[in-house]
């Protein structure tokens, strides 16, 4: 049977093997929402950086770029990290740079994982196919804030173990205590994520219509997959 991991924060990271694991980076709020959403809707292909250096250098080679520190647009860049901006605008074809506080930085961390897919909300059904019809282990990576523990992710952590739960063995304890936050929380996420940080942190920047697209469920089936520095989608459907 497979094995199905979770970490917590990609400062514990170290303690875990990526050798031959599909790695699933999750920031529900919301770096990894608009990759979703921003391939979703047109963007051909994104190149997550780890620094607003090396999104800046892309912009000088005809990236649209987006970028987020502390919630926040810093100034130069195209785009912060809305997942609404690709839906409120056309920018079919075009190719994104992409640097936000600590998604992009989970994505970086994990390149030396057999693959690396993006997971969030949005795209949960999708994920939980295409990792269904894949043979290796699994490791689902929370993005967390700023190396710390957070709820949005540990309970889309735990949806995804939930799921998953008959047809993998639930290999560690942070595996086991997410599905039974999910479980806890099923009907009532919504409730149990305002009492989270990074909740109350968009709302006070003004950003409610983000949080409530963030926590959709299944508004696409699409894998975002990684490759060579560079994310592209992949069309999975839910069997
Ligand atoms: O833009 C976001 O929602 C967060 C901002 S912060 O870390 O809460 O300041 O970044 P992300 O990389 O999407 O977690």
């Amino acid at each position: 049977m497979k094995q199905l991991e979770v970490c917590l924060t990609p400062d514990l990271l170290q303690h875990y093997s990526l050798e031959g694991k599909v790695v699933v980076v999750i920031d529900v709020f919301r770096a990894t929402t608009t990759m979703v959403s921003a391939l979703a809707n047109g963007i051909s292909r994104i190149t997550p950086v780890a620094t607003l250096k090396e999104c800046s250098a892309l912009k000088e080679k005809g990236y649209l770029t987006a970028a987020e520190r502390n919630g926040k647009k810093p100034g130069g860049f195209d785009l912060g990290n809305s997942p609404l901006n690709y839906l409120k605008h056309d920018y079919s074809g075009q190719q994104l740079a992409m640097t936000t506080s600590n998604g992009t930085l989970a994505i970086t961390k994990s390149i030396a994982a057999h693959e690396i897919i993006i997971g969030a909300f949005i795209n949960m059904s999708a994920v939980v196919a295409y990792l269904r019809a894949q043979s290796q282990d699994i490791l689902l990576l929370c993005a967390g804030w700023k190396g710390r523990i957070n709820t949005e992710d540990s309970l889309f952590a735990g949806a995804v173990a939930h799921l998953l739960a008959n047809e993998t063995e639930l290999a560690n304890d942070s595996a086991v205590a997410v599905q039974s936050l999910y479980q806890t929380h099923e009907t009532n996420m919504e409730e149990f994520l305002k009492e989270g940080l990074h909740f109350n942190r968009l709302q006070r920047l003004g950003l409610d219509e983000d949080i409530e697209f963030c926590l959709k469920k299944d508004e696409y089936n699409l894998v975002p997959t990684y490759k060579n520095g560079v994310l592209i989608g992949v069309v999975y459907h839910p069997q």
